[in-house]
């Protein structure tokens, strides 16, 4: 089993996602897909007159601070454009893929955190109204139940709180989740850069390997929202998965690019 998280980042080529982890379905190989929706969100926030808004907290997290009406913009692009775009995708090319959120059937389920701590002009500010959270509780038997029946799930957050309400997570940590919960040989996690840069956006500092025990050292590289992706790399790796591939998306077979061990791999 493999998880494919794919991100929202300009540049991402979806078509060439698709039609790799088409080939690889119809060849018999059991696969899942998340995916992202960030710079599509920001544009459609824009354009909807509530522009995003990034907070950085005091240890170095930046995260979208997610009120209601954010949230809502948040599902129309994520489980909306984005999650059909792919699904459709995928379904021209002969595969019956089925696309859900995290708050579908709660296949992604966390504690939803109301307040964030932010640092705002060196002070640190406490905002309340968010709602997000961490995906701590997979539902591995709809999941299972979808890939027994021949379907390929593409999944997307926001995930469900323990209450029931829709809370924004971070998608490469819900695709770690998954992996460890589903036991998965590997994690992809693609985006718009060619793996883990030692000194970004300079694409000739790529580092090619990461030792699994030492994943967290390497978060010092990350920058803003690559924090997130290492961070869920470690966790993968902790929970059992024994490669994580941090990988190009934005041409050529992603995915059979990053499993031959293109980009960053952590194992
Ligand atoms: N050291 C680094 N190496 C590579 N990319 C980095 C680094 N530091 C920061 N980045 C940035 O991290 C971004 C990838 O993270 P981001 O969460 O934005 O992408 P995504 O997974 O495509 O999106 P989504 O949140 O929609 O799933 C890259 O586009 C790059 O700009």
């Amino acid at each position: 089993m493999i998880v494919v998280k794919v991100g929202g980042s300009a540049g991402i080529d979806y078509d060439a996602v698709c039609a790799d982890l088409a080939a690889r379905w119809k060849a018999g190989e059991r696969l899942i897909l998340v995916h992202g929706g960030s710079g599509e969100t920001n544009r459609v926030a824009e354009a909807l007159g509530h522009p995003p808004r990034f907070v950085t907290s005091p240890s170095g997290y930046t995260s979208r601070f997610t009120d209601r009406q954010t949230l809502e913009i948040f599902e129309m692009v994520y489980c909306g454009k984005m999650n059909k775009g792919i699904v459709e995708r995928l379904q021209r090319l002969g595969v019956n893929a089925v696309g859900l959120s995290g708050l579908d059937g709660r296949i992604f389920e966390g504690r939803h955190k109301d307040s964030v701590r932010a640092v705002e002009n060196g002070k640190v500010k406490v905002l309340r109204g968010d709602h997000t959270g961490t995906v701590e509780r997979v539902n591995t038997g709809l999941i299972e139940l979808l890939l027994g029946a021949g379907y390929l799930p593409v999944l997307t957050p926001p995930a469900s709180s323990y209450e029931g309400v829709a809370i924004n997570v971070d998608g490469d940590r819900a695709a770690a989740a998954l992996a460890v919960a589903l036991r998965a040989d590997a994690l992809l996690l693609l985006s718009n850069v060619p793996g883990l840069l030692r000194d970004y956006p300079d694409e000739a500092s790529l580092i090619r390997e990461i030792p699994a025990g030492d994943v967290e050292a390497y978060l010092e590289f990350a920058q803003d929202r690559m924090k997130k992706k290492v961070l869920g790399a470690a966790e993968a790796v902790q929970g059992g998965v024994k490669r994580v591939i941090f990988g190009d998306a934005r041409a050529g077979q992603p995915v059979t690019a990053a499993l031959e061990g293109a980009g960053t791999v952590v194992s």
